[in-house]
């Protein structure tokens, strides 16, 4: 769906920028793209390290920040935050040519973007949108899809009911409560404004401190996404949640706490978009929105995928994969009793302590998950490899059937060497031991992973094969073909671990 920003909005938001202070590099220029807005190097070269853009601090629009401060509740981040962001930002277009931030809002895609958590009840909001005849065709392809599963919220509620919700519960209530001199009396928005507001905050928020929480930041948010990227916006996140000061403040706990040094009064005010790679003339200025966003994520959260995405993954939550274990034959010693596994904890082991153990060679560091891009933890990679929390979890359900709970955390070290040795088809130098134990929890962990695949490929793509799928896709409309795509890769990821883990030799 094309929605070019024309050169004139361009200007308008240029001019903005000038009258509140928001620096640009005159190496960068900001130009009209498919999407609304992209950011182009001009003819010099721009190196790493070097400060492109400054925006104030008070040119951000947060729920802090927005004419309507005190009649809305700040939450700092996940759904929450972005359903009062989104109620700020609607305030703010609801105020038109009043709102501080006209220049920049004018700038902005007029029509909701394209998110998955809306098709099909476009229709709904009152406006009768055409762009649905599409959906019914993509949402019957969605299903069993990781782009499905981050349409529900933790509850597992359609967070397409919790923006209905809002909108009923707090949106209509607090327009109706504003003073004039805040919103004109005859302001009365539609479902489908606050859907756009919604969309707009899903595709362009950025979380920047504990102050603004998340905001939307003009200029920063038309830069393109891709993993290879120039530019990243910088903040320091730890600033007083009441003030915003970086400094110290009459809301610290500790007024006799002088330890942290106070910084330049420059960098205490503004937000910066620096470089962090070589950009090279007349080309295309790259952000990344998550260094380890997945094509489902991408889709369900901005409306659009990349061609090849190498974060691409199929998860597992904790619940069905325990439920699913259940189901499997538990592997047995030919002798000895069997043990009875610990009911409370998660098979009886210390999990954190086990996930700091693991060393560099882990798929995922734990610091990658933060609350705006959680990452799913028990997955299969686009090469067909598990995670390690996946690895975790299976050998530990096993061993806890096999070893004692005092065992356990000495066996799954050793099964993690064993594992290793045995992959690389060395298995005959390990150390003797409990080698026949090792072998047995090895082989079910393969099993499972296989099982765990076929499982999966049973629930997506509707039985039909990636051939026909690809087929498929040349004959669809926009929202199945992305959808379509997406099926394709994630049927390529659960074959590829199961020919993996098929692979061994028993
Ligand atoms: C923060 S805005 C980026 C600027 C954007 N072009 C605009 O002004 O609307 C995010 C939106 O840009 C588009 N976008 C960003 N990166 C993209 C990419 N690599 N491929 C396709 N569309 C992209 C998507 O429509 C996304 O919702």
């Amino acid at each position: 769906m094309e929605r070019r920003t024309d050169s004139a909005q361009i200007e308008t938001l240029l001019s903005w920028c000038s009258a509140h202070n928001l620096q640009i590099d005159q190496r960068l220029q900001v130009v009209p793209d498919n999407t609304g807005l992209a950011v182009y190097s001009g003819a010099a070269f721009v190196n790493p390290s070097q400060t492109l853009i400054k925006i104030p601090k008070s040119a951000v629009l947060s729920v802090k920040s927005c004419s309507a401060s005190q009649f809305i509740e700040t939450s700092p981040y996940g759904l929450d935050a972005q359903l009062a962001l989104s109620l700020a930002l609607l305030i703010e277009l609801e105020r038109g040519r009043t709102s501080i931030w006209y220049g920049y809002l004018q700038s902005l895609p007029d029509g909701t973007v394209d998110l998955p958590l809306f098709w099909g009840i476009e229709n709904d909001s009152g406006t009768g949108s055409s762009n649905d005849s599409d959906s019914p065709e993509a949402l019957k392809w969605l299903e069993g899809t990781e782009i499905e599963r981050l349409l529900f919220d933790a509850e597992g509620i359609p967070i397409s009911d919790r923006i209905r919700r809002y909108f009923a519960e707090v949106v209509v209530p607090t327009m109706a409560r504003l003073p004039p001199e805040v919103v004109p009396e005859s302001s009365q928005p539609t479902l489908q404004q606050f859907f756009r507001a919604y969309s707009l905050v899903s595709s362009r928020a950025f979380l920047v401190d504990a102050y603004h929480g998340l905001s939307m930041v003009a200029i920063a948010d038309a830069f393109n996404h891709s993993y290879d990227n120039h530019v990243h916006l910088e903040t320091e996140y730890e600033v007083c949640p009441d003030c915003g000061s970086l400094q110290q403040c009459p809301h610290d706990q500790d007024p006799t706490d002088f330890s942290s040094p106070s910084k330049a009064a420059e960098t205490e005010d503004d937000y910066e978009m620096v470089s962090n790679a070589n950009i090279s003339p007349h080309s295309e200025v790259f952000n990344t929105y998550g260094e380890t966003l997945t094509n489902a994520q991408l889709i369900a959260q901005y409306g659009f995928s990349l061609d090849v995405n190498e974060n691409d993954r199929i998860t597992w939550q904790f619940d069905d994969l325990v439920k699913f274990l259940d189901g499997l034959p538990i592997p047995r010693r030919s002798s000895g009793n069997p043990v009875v596994p610990a009911p409370n904890a998660p098979f009886g082991l210390p999990w954190k302590i086990l996930a700091d153990s693991f060393d560099q060679n882990v798929f995922i560091d734990l610091d990658l998950i933060d609350p705006l891009h959680n990452v799913d933890v028990f997955c299969v990679t686009c090469e067909g490899k598990v995670s390690w929390q996946l690895w975790l979890l299976i050998s530990s359900y096993f061993s806890a059937r096999l070893i004692p709970a005092d065992e356990m955390l000495s066996f799954l070290a050793r099964l993690g060497e064993y594992h290793t040795l045995w992959e690389n088809g060395n298995e005959d130098t390990a150390a003797d031991g409990d080698l026949d134990t090792m072998i047995l929890v090895v082989k079910a962990i393969a099993f499972a992973v296989v099982s765990l695949c076929q499982e999966r490929k049973t629930r997506v793509g509707r039985g039909t094969t990636r051939r026909q799928l690809g087929d498929l896709v040349d004959h669809s409309q926009p929202r199945a073909k992305l959808v379509l795509l997406q099926v394709i890769t994630e049927l390529s990821i659960l074959e590829s671990s199961e020919a993996l883990w098929s692979e061994t030799d028993f």
